[in-house]
Order: structure tokens, then sequence, then C-alpha cells
């Protein structure tokens, strides 16, 4: 018999039956440490039930410390890894976190508006908990006037907020000035996260869709175990916009899955560590509350659940 490893002349027909489950797609930096970037993204997309694909922006040496080494991928490779997963895999939700570079965000804003992605989730990551850059100062520029405009839904925390914008944050219509802001270069979604605001009862998140100002409001969790969770919220909002919720059930979801993933730590790390991805599916939720309070004076405030 005559058997030939010589490349097949055709690759094999794509399958193209109705997936099983909903693909996401994510588009940032390794954590070697396991609770951030990708790491985090794609067993966030499994606990929710997403098929989870990737393309690596960057290799970090990092752990619950720190980061000791950022390593990016060349702007061209990080442009094939998207081209691969877009022809073949189809995810029906794409999200972007650590970009590192104006050259890689190029790369990125190009592919999204090749593809026209519908939803697209932009993670604007800044600064790694332990301080380290994972953006280059020149980069900011690019994601708001390349990344942005092309986004479905931006997730800035207050610090990426404060550099979006330029603007000083501390009171809430601070915050709201700066969704408004954001809002205004082209995005659909704004979601300003809260974890930064300084209320130890709370933690409040706004999310703002160029009309209304809806809250989701959790109880604050005292707790060190909070790497990745920036990362852990986009993937898990990607998750809910990939299986087709609307806006405001996925930051619904996202935020569940955040409170759960910060209740129960796994006391890994001597540092900041990482959140907890089983909580959601393993322990629950129970004791958290979610309301709506439209800004606008006269509108009122409503439970979304
Ligand atoms: N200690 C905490 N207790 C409860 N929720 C938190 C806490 N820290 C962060 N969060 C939530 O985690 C998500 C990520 O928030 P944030 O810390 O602002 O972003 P990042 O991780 O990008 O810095 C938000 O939903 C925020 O409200
Ligand atoms: C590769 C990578 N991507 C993102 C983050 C941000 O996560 P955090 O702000 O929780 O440190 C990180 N530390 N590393």
């Amino acid at each position: 018999m005559n058997i030939s490893l010589n490349k097949q002349q055709h690759p094999p027909e794509p399958s193209r039956q109705a997936p099983l489950v909903p693909a996401a797609a994510t588009i940032a930096g390794s954590d070697s440490g396991g609770g951030a970037g990708i790491q985090a993204d794609l067993k966030t997309f499994q606990e929710l039930g997403v098929f989870g694909a990737s393309a690596l922006t960057a290799v970090t040496a990092q752990n619950t410390l720190g980061v000791h080494g950022v390593h990016p991928i060349p702007p061209s490779m990080v442009t094939a890894q998207i081209d691969a997963v877009a022809e073949d895999i189809g995810p029906a939700a794409w999200k972007t976190g650590m970009l590192f570079s104006a050259e890689i965000i190029e790369a990125v804003a190009d592919r999204a508006s090749f593809y026209k992605w519908s939803r697209l989730v932009v993670d604007p990551v800044m600064i790694a908990k332990g301080g380290a850059s994972l953006l280059q100062e020149n980069a900011v520029q690019a994601l708001r006037s390349l990344l942005l405009p092309l986004a479905q839904v931006v997730t800035p925390n207050i610090p990426e907020a404060e550099a979006l914008t330029g603007m000083r944050i501390e009171a809430m219509a601070d915050r709201k000035e700066a969704a408004r802001r954001i809002h205004a270069w082209g995005v659909k979604y704004v979601v300003l996260k809260g974890g930064h605001g300084g209320n130890r009862a709370q933690s409040l998140d706004l999310l703002y869709d160029g009309r209304v100002f809806t809250e989701f409001a959790a109880p604050w969790i005292e707790t060190r175990h909070t790497h990745g969770t920036g990362c852990t919220f986009a993937a898990a909002l990607t998750a809910g916009l990939a299986s087709g919720l609307p806006m405001d059930e996925g930051v619904l979801l996202a935020k569940r899955f955040i409170q759960a993933a910060l209740t129960n730590p796994l006391n890994l790390g001597a540092g900041h560590g990482p959140t907890n991805h089983w909580g959601y599916n393993r322990q629950g939720t129970a004791g958290v509350f979610f309301q709506t309070a439209p800004a606008a004076a006269g509108e009122g405030e409503g439970w979304l659940r």
C-alpha cells in the first residue's frame, strides 16, 4: 500500500451545518498566570457555553505579582489569526483585550471593518492591576479614532475612561459626561465600569446607549483576588451577545458572572489573585441585585430582573 504524507490537494469541505453552540473569539494578550487576558476570556466563554477561538496579540510573562515581560506578535500574524478564525469558524461575537501597539490596533480595525463585525466588544485594556503598561502611550489615539467607531460596545474602567477622554472622573456626573463623550466617537454602547470608583459599599457599572443610562449595582466584595476582573467581565458580555442576548441582558449576565467570580476566591498567588471562573455555575449569585435607573428626570427606576 502506498501511503502518502503529502498535503491534500484540496482542503476538506468545512461543515456548513448549524453549529451546536455559539462561537466567540477573543483578540488579546496571553497571561501566563492564567487569570487575565486570553486565558480568562476562554475560560469565561467555556463556562457560559460558548465555543472560544482566539487571536494572540502579545505574550506576557506574568503572575499575580506583576508583569515580567511583554513580547508583541507581529501585526501581520495577528491579521492571519483573525482571518483563519473568521473564514472558517465565523464567531457570532468578537472581543478585544490587550492590543499593545498602534500597529496592532490598525490591523484589528482593518479586519473589523473588512468583516463588518456587528458584535464587537472592545475592552480598552491599558494598565495591569500591578501597574505595568499593556498599551503603548501613542496607541490610545489609535484606539479612540480607529477601533471605537467600529465597536458595538466599549467597556472602560474609570482610569481608562479618563485616559480616553482626558477628563478627571470623580462624581457620578463626571462618569456620565465621560460616557457621553466616548459614545460620541461612534461606539453604540458604553459600559463604564465602577471597580475603581472608591465606593466600598457598592460596585456600580453604568451602561449608556446614547439616550438612557442604566445602572448595574452589586455589593462591594473586599478581596485582593481581582486579577482579570475587566477581561472576565467583557468576555462574559461577549458570550452573552454571541448567544443572542440584547445589550442590557448581556451586561446583566456579565455583572452576575463577575460577582460570582469575586465571591469565592481560589486563593492562588501572593498578589492580585485570579477570580474564580467556576463561581457562576457552581456557586450561583445569591444576594446580588441589579436595577436600572434611567438618568433622565421623571423616568423613575425599574427592576431589570
Ligand atoms: N471588589 C469588587 N466587588 C464587586 N465588584 C467588583 C469589584 N472590583 C471590580 N468589580 C466589578 O468587576 C468588573 C470590572 O471592574 P473594574 O475593576 O472597574 O475593571 P478592570 O478590571 O478593567 O480594572 C466591574 O463589573 C466592577 O463593578
Ligand atoms: C494579557 C493581559 N491582558 C489584560 C490584563 C488586564 O487585567 P487586569 O487589569 O485585571 O490586570 C492583563 N493583566 N494581562
